[in-house]
């Protein structure tokens, strides 16, 4: 299984191919949109997403609403493209309008100006355009069939908000995806604690204010992962690095945790190791899941736990020094039609990230080519740890 997208954020479209899903598996094209709209809600982005109504279009790969084992493509508009005229036209000639519009004064923690350096674009707009987090939005498709695919072998898994700038969630979080749900439903920040919202909702609105941005935590739990993906053996097949990269990779997103993460580092050993128990009929479990669902590189059957820290968005309404790359004088930065903070999205785009290394490493587990065969695989092979 694997995954490739492309589109620029003003461009026409986002294109999207993702390969290695197995036949069978009858696809909820609502709840794809759901996660998308999901994606684009939040206190606190910016005027695009008033112009944009994500929707996937799926153009290869099923039939009838069931997958037929080939690459799926996927297409989402960007609506936000009839506004930009010729300007993001792919084949059209360059115009005056164009150069109005350049990119010359690079906006400190974008892409912007050593993006511009390595590929040679004077115009920094050619950066912006595909380093832009718009590309989320394919991800985020891209996850949701994935997260169906878990859901046919008994896995379930959510994201959401766990903090913002420094307002915190609950010191103590469920490990249950049902319940996370449940709650995060109530308020428009996919909170635990809803009360916390409204004094989010002010922080937010006092830094748009300010021509300040905000950053924050999300955290991804998923439920019902067999033991054993991933594995020991060797460096590159350990699941927890390669779910870290995958966070890591999100826009923005310069932290990861598994489980208590940092915190573990300053407890004893006793407070962080998760205790083994065994009840018949049930197999195997841990008395706690301090280490989020891995040792070893590999899942334990506990809840995973995932958290990503999002620095702040980098482009400000009160721009920050740069140099002008035309002139080299120090200038204030571009400033770019921007979000407040991403935070909200960044969770569905995180949990969409977790989602696709899950599902990739079920297919490299068992057999990718019939969902049914899978599904009676990963049966077999539950009842066989629980047996242990
Ligand atoms: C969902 C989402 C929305 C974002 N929106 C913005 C934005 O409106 N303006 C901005 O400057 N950065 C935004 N970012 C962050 C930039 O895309 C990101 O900081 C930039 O591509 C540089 O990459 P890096 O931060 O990973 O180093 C957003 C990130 C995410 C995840
Ligand atoms: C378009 C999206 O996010 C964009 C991500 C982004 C960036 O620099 O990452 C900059 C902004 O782009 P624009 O200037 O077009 O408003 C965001 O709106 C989206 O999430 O759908």
């Amino acid at each position: 299984m694997d995954y490739m997208t492309a589109g620029e954020s003003h461009g026409p479209q986002l294109t999207g191919i993702l390969t290695g899903v197995p036949a069978g598996l009858h696809l909820d094209i609502d709840a794809i949109n759901q996660a998308l709209a999901a994606r684009q809600g939040g206190y606190g982005r910016g005027s695009r997403q008033k112009i944009e109504h994500d929707t996937v279009q799926i153009v290869g790969g099923v039939r009838h609403s069931i997958t037929m084992g080939g690459p799926i493509a996927l297409v989402i508009q960007n609506r936000d493209h009839g506004h930009w005229g010729e300007i993001m036209s792919p084949t059209a000639e360059e115009t005056p309008e164009n150069t109005l519009r350049q990119v010359t004064r690079p906006r400190p923690g974008h892409a912007d100006l050593v993006g511009g350096q390595k590929y040679g674009h004077h115009d920094m707009r050619n950066v912006l355009e595909r380093s832009s987090a718009r590309e989320t939005a394919m991800r985020v498709a891209v996850g949701a069939i994935c997260k169906q695919l878990l859901q046919a072998v008994g896995i379930t898994i959510v994201g959401y908000v766990d903090q913002v700038g420094s307002v915190k969630g609950p010191v103590v979080s469920p490990l249950n995806v049902a319940e996370i749900e449940a709650a995060i439903t109530q308020n428009d920040m996919r909170m635990l604690d809803d009360q916390q919202v409204d004094r989010i909702h002010l922080l937010i609105d006092e830094t748009r204010h300010a021509g300040n941005t905000l950053g924050g935590v999300v955290r991804v739990v998923a439920n019902g992962v067999p033991a054993g993906l991933g594995s020991y053996t060797a460096w590159n097949q350990k699941l927890d690095a390669k779910i870290a990269a995958a966070v890591v990779g999100v826009n923005a997103i310069k932290g990861v945790e598994i489980g208590d993460g940092f915190e573990a580092a300053q407890n004893l050993g006793s407070e962080v190791m998760d205790q083994i128990d065994w009840h018949e009929g049930q197999g195997y479990s841990r008395l706690s899941d301090h280490l989020g669902g891995f040792e070893g590189g590999m899942t334990n059957g506990m809840p995973i736990v995932v958290r990503g820290a999002l620095k702040p968005i980098p482009t400000l309404y009160q721009p920050l020094q740069s140099v002008d790359i035309h002139t080299h004088e120090v200038s204030k930065a571009n400033v770019e039609r921007s979000d407040t903070t991403a935070i909200v999205p960044a969770s569905i785009v995180v949990e969409s990230a977790v989602s696709f290394e899950l599902a990739k490493v079920l297919c490299d587990t068992f057999d990718d080519a019939n969902l049914a065969r899978m599904q009676k695989q990963v049966a077999d092979y539950r009842s066989e740890f629980d047996a242990f």
